[in-house]
């Protein structure tokens, strides 16, 4: 079978000869020798695959052996089964192979070894079976060309084979993956870097590692646990989903000043949830069309972010102003002085609707989509109505619940004689959690609690008398307005009333 195999490779290289031949001859010969020589070259080329079409049938017809191919993609959509053969290979023959590649796992506890061959032989139940691994050659733009695994076995064990041992090799997968789970961070790459439908060209990542947890965010520790328990019943929710007809995903929409923890909440999420994080950057993608490219590609058990979405795209004025520019400069972009977003990237409000909530979004499962903004009145309705953004976060500055969190994890501290004073402060001013983080972090190697919660009492007595200095101008700078308001007050009065007093 394997000689076969060689014998088809060898022939597969002599029709590329051929081919070489005839590009070789268009250059050196003339006209008509050339044509003479090029119908010569083809006819021999066609009897070739001819003959390679009908010896491959002839082979599979009396071979004893079946195969079955599991290509890295089916359609858009990655094909999970094969990662899972992937990793059960890796696993299973590393012990064995003799080209191995090695990684490193959970904070550099642990190092593991991949095998790096392309045959690979496996038994089961006493069967001998074999695994091997095919890569395309070329890596041009879009090669549809993909890499596959093909397993060949004996028909008489068909039954065992399809029945059992895959099934083996899916659960073991799943453990390994498990005993060894690194979640990631992914980021996608511009669409002009993309090779063909790529998944690894399409998202970049690295393993994600931030040590953000519910337990060490600061905020209201009720609106906290309605949080956590919205994410529980989600990940845990997929025989609801499925009974209420509506696809297993779920959208949360984080909104508030700068520093209050948005994208901290975020690793949160995906610690809580052991899920990959997916960080969509919406400026780099050429269009509508991409962008649901993008999301066919991203795995089950992900969170998809799109921070400051009010600042990514400008998409609901965008095409209104597009228009403006062009009818004032004809139609050269360049000259209606168009930024390079606003040339290249063509996604679009409706595109992004869709993206998050339209027909396709249902393909692939238990899908997280965040939302983060510091003006949650800029975005459009449409965007951020529930079922797109079921879950709306506030999350504002720092008051004193939220303070106490900050206090034991920088601190380690739970009560102390200058937290009354602090708790006062703190409703007074509007101090975000970063900046009050700042004050309760050391600045030696010595924790020194009592001069750290001094400088935070510095810092709240400073903002507060900052805040008051701002209001106090704004009053001396506004007249009309205090004009307006007397005019309001003294229209409320009756007409009776004021002719009496005047
Ligand atoms: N609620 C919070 N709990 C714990 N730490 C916080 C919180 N808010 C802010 N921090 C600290 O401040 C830093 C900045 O917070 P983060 O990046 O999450 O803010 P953000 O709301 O995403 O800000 P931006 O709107 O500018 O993106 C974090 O690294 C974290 O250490
Ligand atoms: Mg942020």
């Amino acid at each position: 079978m394997m000689m076969m195999g060689k014998t088809w490779a060898e022939m597969g290289s002599s029709i590329a000869g051929l081919m070489f031949v005839l590009a070789t001859l268009q250059q050196f010969f003339p006209h008509q020798l050339r044509t003479t020589l090029q119908e010569f070259l083809l006819a021999k080329l066609q009897q070739l695959s001819f003959v390679q079409k009908w010896s491959d049938r002839m082979v599979s017809f009396f071979s004893p052996h079946i195969c079955i191919t599991f290509p890295e993609f089916c359609g858009y959509q990655y094909n999970e089964a094969f990662t899972a053969i992937e990793t059960y290979l890796s696993f299973k023959s590393s012990s064995k192979a003799k080209q191995l590649k090695a990684s490193l796992v959970k904070d550099f506890k642990s190092l593991v070894l991949v095998v790096d061959e392309n045959d690979i032989a496996d038994e089961f139940n006493g069967f001998k079976l074999w695994w091997t691994l095919s890569v395309p050659k070329t890596q041009a733009v879009y090669n549809e060309e993909m890499s596959y695994y093909k397993l060949t076995f004996h028909r008489h064990q068909r039954e065992i084979i399809t029945k059992q041992y895959l099934n083996y090799v899916l659960e073991e997968a799943k453990e390994i993956q498990a005993r060894n789970s690194q979640r990631k961070l992914y980021t996608n790459n511009p669409s002009g870097s993309w090779n063909g439908y790529k998944r690894r060209y399409m998202w970049s990542h690295i393993v994600f590692e931030h040590p953000a947890t519910f337990q060490t965010l600061a905020m209201d520790p009720k609106k906290k646990e309605e949080i956590i328990n919205d994410l529980i019943a989600f990940s845990k929710g997929k025989e609801y989903y499925a009974k209420i007809g509506k696809a297993w995903k779920r959208g949360y929409l984080l909104y508030g000043p700068p520093g209050t923890g948005k994208s901290t909440m975020i690793a949160a999420m995906a610690n809580l949830l052991n899920y990959d994080v997916y960080d969509l950057e919406l400026t780099t993608i050429r269009d509508n069309t991409e962008l649901r490219r993008l999301l066919m590609e991203t795995s089950r058990k992900s969170i998809i972010v799109l921070e400051d979405i009010d600042c990514s795209l400008d998409l609901t004025g965008r095409r209104k102003k597009m228009k403006e520019k062009m009818e004032d400069k004809e139609t050269d972009p360049t000259k209606a002085g168009l930024t390079e977003n606003e040339e290249t990237s063509k996604v679009t409000l409706s595109g992004l609707l869709n993206f998050i909530d339209g027909i396709w979004s249902a393909c692939g499962s238990e899908r997280v989509i965040v939302f983060t903004t510091n003006h949650k009145e800029k975005l459009d309705p449409a965007l951020i109505r529930r079922g797109r953004m079921d879950m709306h976060i506030e999350m504002s500055y720092c008051k004193f619940e939220a303070f106490k969190v900050l206090a034991k994890n920088y601190l380690d501290v739970e009560s102390h004689n200058l937290f009354g004073k602090i708790k006062g402060l703190l409703e007074e001013s509007n101090m975000v959690p970063a900046d009050v983080a700042e004050n309760l972090m050391s600045k030696s190697d010595i924790k020194d609690v009592e001069s750290c919660l001094e400088n935070l009492v510095q810092s709240l007595e400073r903002d507060i008398k900052q805040k008051a200095k701002l209001k106090s101008e704004k009053n001396v700078f506004r007249p009309r307005h205090k004009f307006s308001y007397w005019v309001k007050f003294r229209n409320k009065i009756p007409t009776s009333s004021r002719m009496s007093t005047v």
